[in-house]
């Protein structure tokens, strides 16, 4: 059981809430190939298919890494230069690039930019470029240090918690939490493509009952969706998936992202599994009164025939499809050895209510 927990304001009128549509981040992440126009495709594409919001990493990448990070060879055939650095460079864009997408999806496909701040310098770049919320990626679930830098610009935060154990997310939620509690937790595996039985949804559920008062998500690396549709079925209200143009391109991404048309049937089928989550009040459905109708029971006379002013017995009544209807099947209990029949029925005559009347007194 899901409880109340306070929406949460990710873009200028759009929340994130118990009672409220499922938010769809389309990362596009570096699946750009360091091309801007590849960029806005993807920007255009991720609209069409239905997200809520497009997403990119940003990292300035002497504040990320360390110079023997960046030094280290990274050949292979997802590699955009021989060290880490290079590669990593190839793939980052600049402030100018950012503002420029940045005016692309507000002002030609009406969609919010975010992205991922991967180190302090990030984080204020995004900050200052006034983005709608800052996600913080799996690889700083542990990293105290943006972490509070994050919390303390007041913006709305969404907190990936891959390659975590419970004692990190605690302390994630410990860190912003003490700052404010406009932020979304994400239940995340970091494998690429992450396997089924390492996807561990019900850590969503226990993120629910853990984390009252936040909202809860989930970051799927999995190939297909079949999983995040799960995820969303478990509650998860924020979900954040790859996109890419070819899943067959070079970059370490794009095997476990979704292509345009695997995203559209995501969102559409996400949304199909949200409406089908409904309310947990088990009641006969408007839709149901058509088959209720042409297949459902009802009391019928058993006996050969019953007599006027006989109390009806066990005996008497039998359960069927009748044509007409009589009384639904589940008055059974409530009229044998209480009700009275007020005029002769005969075999398999469908029982009314204004066939048999209760003697109060019995
Ligand atoms: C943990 C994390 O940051 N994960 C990101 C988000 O899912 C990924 O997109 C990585 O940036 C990507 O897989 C790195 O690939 P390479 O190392 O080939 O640039
Ligand atoms: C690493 C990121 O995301 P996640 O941990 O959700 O995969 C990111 O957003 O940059």
């Amino acid at each position: 059981m899901i409880e109340a927990r306070p929406d949460l304001e990710v873009a200028p009128g759009r929340y994130v809430g118990t009672d409220r549509p499922c938010f769809i981040i389309a990362e596009i992440g570096q699946n750009h190939q360091g091309d801007v126009q590849i960029a806005k495709e993807l920007i255009r594409v991720a609209k069409e298919c239905g997200a809520d919001c497009i997403k990119f990493q940003k990292s300035c990448l002497t504040e990320k890494f360390t110079r023997g990070a960046l030094d280290r060879d990274y050949a292979g055939e997802h590699s955009w230069g021989a060290t880490y650095g290079q590669h990593k460079e190839r793939l980052e864009f600049d402030k100018s690039q950012y503002l420029e997408l940045q005016q692309y999806a507000a002002d030609q496909v009406g969609i919010p930019l975010t992205a991922s701040a991967m180190d302090p310098v990030s984080l204020d770049f995004l900050d200052s470029i006034g983005v709608p919320f800052i996600k913080i990626g799996s690889g700083d679930a542990d990293n105290e240090i943006l972490l509070r830098r994050a919390a303390l610009t007041g913006k709305p935060l969404i907190i990936s918690t891959g390659m975590s154990d419970m004692d990190t997310v605690d302390r994630i939620y410990a860190t912003v939490s003490k700052r404010h509690k406009k932020f979304a937790m994400l239940h995340c595996i970091s494998a690429y493509p992450t396997p089924p039985q390492s996807a561990n949804l019900r850590v969503i559920e226990t993120y629910l009952r853990r984390f009252p008062d936040v909202q809860i998500g989930y970051s799927g690396h999995e190939l297909g969706y079949a999983i995040t549709l799960a995820a969303v079925a478990l509650g998860a209200k924020v979900v954040e998936r790859h996109i890419t143009l070819d899943k067959r391109w070079k970059g370490s991404d794009h095997r476990c992202s979704l292509e345009p048309q695997e995203f559209s049937a995501m969102v559409k089928a996400l949304r199909d599994v949200e409406a089908a989550l409904g309310t947990p009040v088990k009641c006969v459905q408007p839709c149901e009164l058509e088959c209720r109708r042409k297949l459902g029971k009802s009391l019928v006379v058993a006996a050969q025939s019953i007599p006027g002013g006989r109390t009806i017995g066990q005996d008497d009544v039998n359960i069927k499809v009748s044509e007409p209807p009589g009384l639904p099947a589940a008055r059974l209990r409530s009229i044998i050895g209480k009700a009275k029949t007020v005029r002769m029925l005969s075999y398999d005559e469908p029982i009314q209510e204004s066939d048999i009347s209760y003697d109060l007194n019995s």
